[in-house]
């Protein structure tokens, strides 16, 4: 296998959470496709001084806020790379297409309408899917659970809800999923099923959380329609799993001590590090988090957190 070439890459993001994407010029590698700007990292730079260089080559701008997003090593049949992605989210100056490059401003809903080298489809996921996920608890009914709903998103901003209540009927989920699905229609907010492949297609749902049992039970990606497949894990073998089988996204959890499972032993920070800087799909750390952790769960490499009872009204 050829030498890993570490690229250093940007997901740029506006006020108006519009992406910016350059297209790639025809004689080089990927010609033709849109890229997330940035380059190659030269001997004795770090990635991020990397990234600052190659935006403000590239595209004119000077980076002052950005975070680690995520990592996804690539082999290609002539070249393999080691895509090192940051979100920028604070720059200077007005981004252009310095190098006579074509330039645009997408919206997120939009950035599925454009074609990518096949390493960036994680890259896109991980742009696309928000920092914090609610995990809704049981309750007594569906109206209650959109009630609480309702309440949470208002007051946490959340932009992604996964719809759980395991004790009841598909035909009551299916009628609860409905009642959410309408209620969030025109937000921002990511509804995720929570079901089995079958009832989520017949939802036509756009995302799904697979159970551990369910990921093992897996055997083609592509059996769910929606646009996102995520998976909870709670081991290494797991990740793997997930990532194997072709998941979009996962929680890994308990990594803190919950307080409906006091006597769970917890992954604890350490370990999560360790996991999640392997994974080339985005994390969500769960158990016993909230958003005091948001910051210290992307610094080590994660797409955010999920959480039941830090958001739940
Ligand atoms: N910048 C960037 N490169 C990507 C993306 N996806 C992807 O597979 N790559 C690959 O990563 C490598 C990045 O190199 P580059 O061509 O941007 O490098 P560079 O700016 O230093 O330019 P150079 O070709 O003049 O040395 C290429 O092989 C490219 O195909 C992406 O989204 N952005
Ligand atoms: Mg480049």
């Amino acid at each position: 296998m050829s030498r890993l070439i570490h690229v250093a890459a940007a997901v740029i993001e506006d006020t108006q959470g519009r992406i910016f994407i350059a297209k790639r010029p025809d004689d080089k590698h990927q010609g033709g496709l849109w890229e997330f700007p940035g380059g190659k990292v030269e001997d004795g730079e770090t990635a991020q001084q990397a990234l600052v260089r190659e935006l403000q080559e590239e595209i004119g701008i000077g980076v002052t806020g950005c975070s680690p997003l995520i990592q996804v090593p690539y082999h290609y049949p002539d070249k393999s790379v080691l895509l090192d992605v940051f979100h920028v989210t604070g720059f200077d100056g007005e981004a252009w297409g310095k190098e006579g490059q074509e330039v645009v401003w997408v919206a997120k809903r939009q950035l599925d309408s454009y074609q990518f080298p096949a390493a960036n489809r994680p890259i896109l996921n991980a742009a696309l899917l928000p920092d914090r996920v609610l995990i809704t608890p049981e309750c007594g009914s569906s109206a209650e659970v959109l009630s609480g709903l309702q309440k949470s998103l208002l007051q946490h901003h959340l932009q992604g809800v996964i719809f759980r209540q395991k004790q009841i009927s598909d035909e009551a989920y299916q009628r609860g999923y409905a009642l959410i699905s309408q209620a969030l229609s025109g937000s921002e907010c990511l509804l995720i099923a929570h079901c089995s492949i079958e009832l989520a297609n017949q939802l036509h749902a756009a995302a799904l959380h697979l159970t551990s049992e369910r990921l093992d039970a897996l055997t083609d990606r592509q059996a769910f329609k929606g646009r996102f497949l995520g998976a909870s894990c709670h081991s290494l073998a797991q990740l793997k799993q997930a990532v194997d089988k072709g998941c979009d996204y996962v929680t890994l959890s308990p990594i803190a001590q919950t307080q409906s499972h006091p006597d769970t032993p917890n992954l604890g920070w350490d370990v999560a590090a360790e996991w999640v800087k392997d994974q080339p799909i985005p994390v969500y750390l769960l158990g016993g988090l909230d958003d005091t952790a948001l910051e210290g769960a992307i610094n080590i490499g994660a797409q955010g957190i999920a959480a039941i009872s830090a958001w739940w009204r």
